[in-house]
């Protein structure tokens, strides 16, 4: 494979829960158009280090980021005390472990960021709902009810709607915190080959509890323990032939 451009890259990234230290000295890229999987046992910090890219920790108090997140081209820190959260929410999405439609119908769930954003062109958000509801691959499934209310979908419906929201504001960036880990194995399955095949519109960053799910879906996967990046690299070999011991621990079951 020869080397993808960076989209996004952690810099002595370090995070701290008032008094604790959640992340340490993190140096890792984001590869643009690649899916990139966060794996390690629980507590290691993968979540943490998710939510650092949309800088969701500053909607709470005491919660502290020192180092940087760059996100290219433009080579923005994202971290940056003068970059502005809800500006970053605009280029980075996310898609949660629980599927978390809003009360509201799917139509309008998938239009609420563009509504958001200041569109009020009816043919405009029309054309980007069916848009982004086919890259979610929902649309021939809801095309007839798009005025239902979105808790009427089942599980793996409503985590595609989450997703088609996602989508619906062009993100650079689309975060996923563990995206099936409420669903059954059929709706995981299609999410997995949703993932896949997203990665040609948009870069990805996902956490899994999941090995087998990490190995399928990704195409960098990142092994982190104890608040520390132990291993990073292609997922093959990672699954392969990983260069540290502890990484091929945990990928055996050995530990973890
Ligand atoms: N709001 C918080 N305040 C204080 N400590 C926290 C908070 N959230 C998480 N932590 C701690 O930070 C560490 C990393 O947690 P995190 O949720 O990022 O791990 P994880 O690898 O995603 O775990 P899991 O796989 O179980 O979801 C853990 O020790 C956790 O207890």
């Amino acid at each position: 494979m020869t080397t993808p451009t960076i989209k996004a890259e952690a810099k002595d990234l370090n995070f701290f829960y008032g008094g604790f230290h959640a992340l340490k000295g993190l140096n890792m890229p984001v590869y643009e158009k690649k899916v990139t999987a966060l794996i390690g046992p629980s507590g290691c910090g993968k979540s943490t280090f998710l939510r650092c890219f949309n800088r969701m920790h500053d909607l709470y108090p005491g919660n502290r980021y020192q180092g940087a997140i760059n996100f290219y081209p433009d080579q923005t820190n994202l971290l940056a005390e003068k970059v502005d959260p809800i500006e970053v929410r605009m280029r980075i999405s996310m898609v949660f472990q629980k599927p978390n439609p809003f009360p509201k119908s799917i139509y309008e769930n998938v239009a609420y960021g563009l509504r958001v954003r200041g569109e009020k062109k009816r043919t405009v958000i029309d054309d980007k709902v069916e848009e982004a509801l086919r890259g979610a691959a929902l649309w021939d499934e809801v095309k007839d009810r798009l005025d239902d209310l979105a808790f009427n979908l089942s599980g793996g419906q409503q985590q595609r709607l989450c997703i088609a929201r996602a989508l619906a504001t062009d993100p650079e960036l689309l975060l996923f915190d563990e995206p099936t880990s409420a669903l059954d194995p059929i709706a995981t399955a299609s999410i997995e080959e949703l993932v896949s095949e997203l990665k040609d519109k948009v870069t990805i960053l996902i956490v899994t509890h999941n090995m087998q799910q990490a190995a399928r879906v990704s195409d960098f996967t990142a092994y982190m323990y104890l608040g520390e990046l132990i291993e990073f690299g292609v997922t093959d070999e990672i699954f392969i032939k990983p260069k540290k011991k502890q990484t091929e621990d945990y990928i055996t079951g050995r530990f973890g």
